[in-house]
């Protein structure tokens, strides 16, 4: 039986969960903070830990980081507010499995939960999984037909048969790893193993022995011995996600690794040789990196024999229907249902919403709106509020930035009936963004009953 921890400062959701989940065959533990959360992480070692980013006390980047120091193969989903959505970016890049938004839903929360449970860390016998893995996803790969995308394409093509280093650029959920898994699958390493370190997920102490495995005995910890991600990769491909992130120490050995194609595991004297093809990815220029002193400039040079972008999904233009529809059809054929497609509008939001989380914000997007849709399309109402509304948020935050530098004197006339609209406007917008789009929480805070709000955000159409 898995064991789950959850973690959340609303009792009533702990109970919910709690209830939810043992129903559904899961050993449950709640935690009202996050400092009793980490607590609970040490004592009852869950398969995976479930928590909400706004904890009473310290938040749940910190819950994340040092529940991942204590057992950094713990897959973590982070509970986040959709107005969060750069927060759900980063706690993706600190090394989470996942985030859901609020308000939640138990369906989708089971899914994720099975899908983190199902997915193996790379270990001593998991090069094989990540294998088939990457076979599977490539069948399925989506590349687009956009200019960009095309442009993509023949990088790949021209870059994956030889064995350079391959540095992949782009933002953050944009498909750096899918890409990665594609240059290994059209390389003649097809057949050896694919192995990913996510170098932004793990601690300074522990990535010298994830990169290069370690002998029993050969620190206080070592109490088995440690086969290395390298010795994993050999006669394939080692994918190395936020290189930067690796201290410098570490880029130290791991230029000597690459030179050399010789390791030793941490406190051994064997040396065993490499055959492996290094991709590495970044959301940051490496050359930045270098310039604040954080990567270094030799390792750079040993990687930069090829780079690659992976755009952005805003860049796309209409490859967002592609990769929308083969989203559905992944979530239709996951939840068994049958959802044909997209009302006009929704398209409309697809292309027009400027997904900063990419293509990871679309499949969570798509998914929940899968779950919600009882018909046969997805209608606006099954996207989250800021999706739709996203272009009054945008004006309402650009307009924030005027009125600071405006005064009464320069504001200009008005309508006396536009000025208080106006106002009542932001009024909400701000209410709602601060209970996150709560909308009883809204009314109260405007100290007016739900169904004016109702009306008032109707009339005013937010
Ligand atoms: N071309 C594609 N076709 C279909 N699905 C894709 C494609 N590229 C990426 N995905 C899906 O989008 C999600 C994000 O992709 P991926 O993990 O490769 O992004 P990433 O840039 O490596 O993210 P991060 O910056 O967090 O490491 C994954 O669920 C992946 O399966």
């Amino acid at each position: 039986m898995s064991k789950i921890l959850v973690i959340d400062d609303d009792q009533d959701i702990c109970l919910l969960m709690n209830r939810f989940l043992t129903k559904n065959g899961y050993e449950v533990e709640t935690a009202i903070s996050g400092l009793l959360g980490l607590k609970k992480v040490k004592e009852f070692k869950p398969d995976l830990l479930l928590t909400d980013f706004k904890l009473g006390d310290i938040d749940g980047s910190e819950v994340l980081k040092k529940a991942k120091e204590m057992m950094p193969n713990l897959p973590v989903i982070v509970i986040t507010g959709y107005s969060d959505i750069k927060v759900a970016i980063n706690v993706m890049k600190m090394g989470a499995f996942d985030y859901v938004t609020k308000p939640l839903f138990p369906d989708e929360i089971l899914l994720n939960i099975k899908k983190a449970l199902k997915t193996e860390t790379v270990n001593e016998d998991s090069s094989k999984v990540t294998k088939s893995k990457a076979k599977n996803k490539e069948a399925n790969y989506i590349f687009g037909k956009s200019a960009i995308a095309k442009n993509l394409v023949k990088q790949v093509n021209l870059v994956a048969p030889t064995n350079f280093s391959v540095i992949i650029y782009g933002e953050s959920g944009s498909g750096k790893e899918a890409i990665a898994k594609t240059i290994h699958k059209k390389s003649k390493r097809k057949d050896g193993p694919f192995v990913a370190m996510d170098c932004g997920a793990i601690s300074n102490e522990l990535a010298g022995s994830e990169l290069f495995g370690h002998e029993k005995g050969s620190f206080t910890g070592a109490i088995q011995q440690k086969i290395g991600h390298f010795e994993l990769a050999n006669g394939g491909t080692l994918f190395l996600d936020e290189v930067a992130n690796l201290s410098y120490e570490v880029q130290v050995s791991l230029l000597r690794v690459v030179q050399e194609q010789k390791v030793k595991r941490i406190g051994g004297n064997k040396e065993i040789t490499l055959d492996v093809r290094i991709l590495v990815a970044s959301n940051e220029k490496l050359t930045e990196a270098i310039s604040k002193g954080k990567f270094r400039e030799d390792l750079y040079h040993r990687f930069n024999e090829f780079n690659v972008e992976v755009p952005a999904l805003r860049e796309r233009g209409n490859d967002v229907f592609e990769f929308a529809d083969y989203f559905l059809k992944e979530t239709n054929a996951e939840l068994e249902k049958n959802v044909k497609g997209f009302s006009e509008e929704v398209r409309k939001h697809l292309l027009d919403y400027p997904w900063y989380g990419n293509l990871r914000e679309l499949n969570n997007v798509i998914k929940r709106a899968t779950l919600l849709t009882e018909g046969e399309l997805i209608e606006a109402a099954s996207l989250p509020f800021e999706i739709v509304n996203h272009e009054k948020m945008l004006f309402s935050e650009k307009k924030e930035e005027t009125d600071k530098s405006s005064t009464p004197a320069n504001t200009g006339s008005g309508h006396l009936k536009m000025a208080a609209s106006e106002a009542e406007y932001q009024m909400i917008l701000e209410a709602l963004k601060k209970v996150n789009f709560n909308k009883s929480k809204a009314a109260a805070l405007l100290d007016i009953d739900r169904k004016t709000l109702y009306n008032k955000m109707k009339r005013l159409k937010i």
